[in-house]
């Protein structure tokens, strides 16, 4: 992929509408990540107004973090709107392997066929229901065991899924990416994958979801490398990451951008 940059552009010139059914863990970084990417985000969870709202967003990102019953009624009713409008769909599936509540949901919105699903290595095996080590919301299993996992799901949805960790993984079940844009502070700060799935979302607004996503992911963990470069920790990372997605230019995502063909 030789045209990374001119996805970010692109983004920034729509300035996408994405709307956000999240945990709540994660509502306020997830909307502060998405504002400093150049997208403007909206939370909208409510039963009686996500699908209608979805008829007015670009883009919807799913997120099962915190999720209770009514939430995952939003959720398939706003999933079927983008459905409906041909508008794109990222589902995070938060430890989906942990409760029969997330299994549930977890099944229940992967067969509306998300147009992304971004997850960590032992959430995408849970969700295809592999044998994962995960704890909670953290990743206990390497991203190359997930590679099967993601293209099987992908090969299901006819979508794309994304691994992330150390090294991401993109698959559209036929064709692969690897990223290796990131630093090892990112997972020691909490919801910053929630709010890279807002930006997926955003991404994918108007672009080809395969390309849409592996610029997402390089774009973001580029921001992560910029921002450990700047931090004492995790507490002074957050807001040099937020800066740094702000910062980040299409040209410098085009020399930054470490991609390879998997
Ligand atoms: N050890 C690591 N080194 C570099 N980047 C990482 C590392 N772990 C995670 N990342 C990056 O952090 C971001 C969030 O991914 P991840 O931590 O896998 O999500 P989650 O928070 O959902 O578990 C991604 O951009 C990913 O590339
Ligand atoms: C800690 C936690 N618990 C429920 S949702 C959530 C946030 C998870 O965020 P991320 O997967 O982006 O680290
Ligand atoms: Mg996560």
């Amino acid at each position: 992929m030789n045209d990374i940059g001119a996805h970010l552009a692109a983004m920034r010139n729509t300035a996408p509408l994405v709307q956000n059914i999240t945990n709540y863990v994660a509502m306020n970084v997830m909307a502060n990540a998405l504002l400093a990417a150049g997208a403007s985000p909206a939370m909208v969870h409510a039963r009686e107004e996500a699908a209608e709202f979805a008829g007015l967003a670009q883009a919807l990102s799913v997120n099962i973090g915190t999720l209770d019953p009514d939430w995952v009624t939003a959720m398939e009713d706003a999933a079927r709107v983008m459905n409906d409008a041909g508008k794109p769909w990222v589902l995070d599936p938060v430890a989906v392997g942990a409760t029969a509540l997330r299994r549930d949901a977890g099944a229940r919105l992967l067969a509306l066929k998300p147009s992304v699903v971004r997850g960590n290595a032992s959430e995408v095996m849970a969700l295809a229901g592999a044998d994962a080590a995960g704890r909670g919301a953290d990743a206990a299993d390497e991203v190359a065991s997930a590679e099967a996992a993601a293209r099987d799901i992908a090969t299901r949805t006819g979508g794309v899924v994304a691994v992330t960790g150390p090294v991401d993984y993109v698959t559209d079940g036929a064709a692969a990416y690897r990223i290796e844009n990131g630093s090892a502070m990112m997972p020691r700060v909490t919801a910053l994958g929630c709010a890279l799935s807002g930006v997926v979302a955003g991404f994918a607004v108007g672009q080809e979801p395969l390309p849409a996503t592996v610029a997402a992911l390089a774009f973001y963990g580029l921001a992560g490398e910029e921002a450990a470069a700047r931090a004492q920790g995790p507490g002074s990372f957050l807001p040099a990451f937020i800066d740094a997605l702000a910062g980040v230019t299409p040209e410098a995502l085009d020399r930054g951008a470490k991609v390879m063909g998997a």
